[in-house]
């Protein structure tokens, strides 16, 4: 079988680099692997890990999601433009009350996650039609299905990439082309790095004591042991997505964190859409007493415990 070619966004750290190795390292060869990242100063990393496959089964290309000329630029460098796979995984994280949030982050936020992946499609689905074969995998997340508590940008900007997905992929069976939505739950990667920091850093005089404090003492406090106990590694993730990827028949959505279903899985059990809302406030001032609320390992808040502890917010 000839190799597909697959195009992987945000490939400088985290899951873009380790599914880039991973697919280069193939042992049957079956991809190519074009390993695309904004700033191509940050490559060091990647070219050392892909070793004797750099310019074999890997190459690596600048690609910005938010710059359409430097999308079309990089396709165009492309073999008769031809992608097989594209993995868009580029994104970016933001924590946080709202009332501390310039208009101007928040865009951007939007204009990563979310436009980032239609301008993607605006430039490469039109020959995936063409040649009525393609899979469209994308890196969403938990918090595409259901928002966490001071993540209410980055999770519309997830939510965003789902519906646009929905959407989408009924006209793809028409064209044979297939979709898959990947929904990780914490990962430990720069994002996590990189939204801790800023969220460390962030100027909370805009917001009153109790947001401050619930920001401060229950968010950032507990965030680093969230991401210990429940989050999986870049590597998981990659091997997870290359599972969909070879899949015969591919799903739709693939949650790749089991420790994680229970709470997505709250979101289907309420019609009303209560559960989970209720849930991860009763769960929230459990940290205060108790730390992370991780029963058998799993994001699962003990349901007999609640009555005692929720007054904490009142
Ligand atoms: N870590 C987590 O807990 C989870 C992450 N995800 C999703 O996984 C994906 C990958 O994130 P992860 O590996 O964790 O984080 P990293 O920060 O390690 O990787 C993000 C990658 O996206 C790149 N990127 C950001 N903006 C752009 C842009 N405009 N154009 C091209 N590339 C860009 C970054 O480049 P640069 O180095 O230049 O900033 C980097 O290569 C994201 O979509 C994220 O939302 C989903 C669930 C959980
Ligand atoms: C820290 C913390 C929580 C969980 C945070 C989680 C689970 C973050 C996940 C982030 C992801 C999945 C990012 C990428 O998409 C809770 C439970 C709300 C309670 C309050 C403290």
């Amino acid at each position: 079988m000839a190799r597909r070619n697959v195009l992987i966004t945000g490939c400088s750290s985290g899951i873009g680099l380790a599914l880039a190795i991973k697919m280069a390292k193939d042992e049957q060869e079956r991809f190519k692997v074009y390993a695309t990242m904004r700033n191509l100063a940050k490559k060091d990393a990647l070219e050392e890990a892909a070793g004797h496959n750099l310019g074999k089964t890997l190459e690596i290309k600048q690609l910005d999601v938010c710059d359409e000329q430097s999308i079309k630029t990089c396709v165009n460098s492309i073999p008769d433009r031809r992608i097989d796979v594209l993995v868009s995984n580029a994104g970016m994280g933001l924590i946080g009350p709202i009332e501390c949030q310039t208009i101007d982050e928040m865009k951007t936020v939007m204009d990563t996650n979310f436009f980032g992946l239609v301008r993607l499609l605006k430039e490469i689905l039109p020959d995936m039609k063409k040649r009525k074969s393609g899979h469209i995998v994308i890196i969403s997340s938990v918090m595409g299905i259901q928002g966490i508590l001071f993540n209410d940008v980055y999770a519309a900007s997830k939510f965003a990439v789902e519906g646009f997905c929905e959407s989408l992929a009924i006209q793809a069976l028409k064209f044979k082309l297939q979709l898959s939505l990947i929904e990780p739950g914490p990962v430990v990667t720069e994002f996590e790095r990189k939204v801790f920091e800023d969220g460390m850093k962030m100027d909370l005089s805009a917001a009153d004591e109790e947001t401050a404090d619930m920001f401060t003492n229950i968010y950032l406090k507990n965030y680093k042991q969230i991401f210990q106990s429940l989050g999986q590694s870049a590597e998981e993730v990659a091997e997870h997505t290359v599972k969909i990827i070879l899949a015969e028949n591919p799903p739709f959505r693939h949650q790749t964190n089991t420790l994680y279903t229970p709470m997505t899985t709250l979101k289907y059990a309420d019609p009303n859409g209560d559960l989970p809302i209720d849930i991860f406030y009763k769960m929230s001032p459990l940290f205060i007493h108790q730390g992370p609320v991780l029963h058998q390992g799993c994001l699962l808040p003990s349901f007999t415990s609640f009555p005692d502890v929720s007054p904490a917010w009142d």
